[in-house]
């Protein structure tokens, strides 16, 4: 099986030569174990990270109606809106290192895609403030092109088959100093180690056309990140929709990218009490704060000795997700 992983000098921040993240020389590359093993480990810290926004308040009644008693334009009235900020993300602080699980769980709207997308160098500007840092240094454009992010909403092309799925972004994402031949073999590699394999010349298909299940739709989002052998990886809810079991089984697919050197960052909506103990850390999220940060086995503890514990057992996920809710 054809192996294909970054080698890069300890400094990192050059691409030597390479305009491709995981372009490494062809010797070294057949000698790597494992196409999932990350050669250029990240750290990433994020300290006291705000994100606020500029809103029109609406309160006092519709567009239309405005309009009509105003005669006013739509474009007249935003002068005459009354512009709020809202806070969205509040002093969010925690970091994670390779091979851990950082899960970031809230409540629907507390913050969770947003701390993502700013983790993930996608929000930029002025309304964000707090520092990020990976491996103790400023994002770079190097670190940027390592980092792999999989959506909620699957962007894949229903018509296709898995495999002509990852083929076709082989094709169009990897360098061009690699061949036809080898750009296919990258694929067909991770098709294998992420058991795709029996569902590989299925359709992804849609609401309308019957394709692969929810959580095989899910393992090709995730494919389509690992072909560029991302040293740090961050999902968006990637187990919502799915039920126990292949929830279970697409977070055990990243426990062992975890333990591959990988930086894995997830949100997740209600995870089960079996999910909860694969996360090295969590993050609790409750209207844009950060209400826990810590290891995921200490956070009942903590939530105990400030005077906080369930009156009888129940997932600790379930009980911080109650907390967040202020329940
Ligand atoms: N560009 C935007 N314009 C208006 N509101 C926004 C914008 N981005 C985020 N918000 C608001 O910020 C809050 C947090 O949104 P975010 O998507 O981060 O929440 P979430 O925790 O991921 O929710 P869910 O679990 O439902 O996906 C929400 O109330 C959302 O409506």
């Amino acid at each position: 099986m054809p192996s294909f992983a970054a080698v890069e000098p300890p400094s990192g921040d050059s691409t030597h030569g390479s305009d491709h993240p995981s372009l490494c020389p062809r010797d070294s590359r057949d000698q790597l174990p494992s196409l999932m093993s990350s050669c250029y480990p990240i750290t990433l810290q994020f300290i006291d990270v705000s994100y606020r926004l500029k809103m029109e308040n609406k309160a006092k009644g519709n567009s239309i109606r405005r309009m009509i008693n105003h005669g006013l334009a739509p474009s007249d009235q935003r002068s005459t809106a009354n512009i709020q900020e809202r806070i969205i993300l509040n002093g969010v602080t925690g970091i994670v290192s390779p091979g851990e699980i950082l899960a970031i769980l809230g409540p629907s709207g507390s913050g969770k895609s947003t701390l993502l997308n700013v983790l993930a160098g996608r929000l930029q500007g002025h309304s964000f403030t707090g520092t990020i840092l990976a491996n103790n240094k400023k994002p770079t454009k190097h670190i940027s092109k390592r980092t792999g992010f999989v959506t909620q909403d699957d962007i894949l092309y229903p018509h296709l088959t898995v495999r002509e799925t990852l083929i076709f972004c082989s094709l169009l994402r990897l360098p061009k100093t690699l061949t036809k031949k080898e750009k296919t073999s990258i694929a067909e590699s991770v098709i294998t180690e992420l058991g795709l394999t029996k569902c590989q010349n299925t359709i992804i298909g849609n609401s309308f056309i019957r394709g692969v299940s929810g959580g095989e739709r899910k393992r090709v989002s995730i494919a389509h990140e690992m072909l560029i052998n991302p040293s740090l990886l961050i999902l968006d809810e990637p187990t919502s929709g799915l039920d126990a079991t292949a929830a279970h089984r697409l977070v055990s697919t990243l426990g062992l990218l975890a333990h591959r050197g990988k930086t894995i960052i997830t949100s997740m909506h209600q995870p089960s009490s079996r999910l909860f103990q694969m996360f090295n850390s969590v993050l609790v999220l409750s209207e844009g704060r950060c209400l826990y940060f810590g290891k995921a086995s200490e956070a009942m503890g903590y939530f105990e000795s400030v005077g906080y514990s369930p009156s009888f057992p129940m997932n600790p996920a379930d009980f911080l997700l109650d907390l967040a809710n202020g329940t």
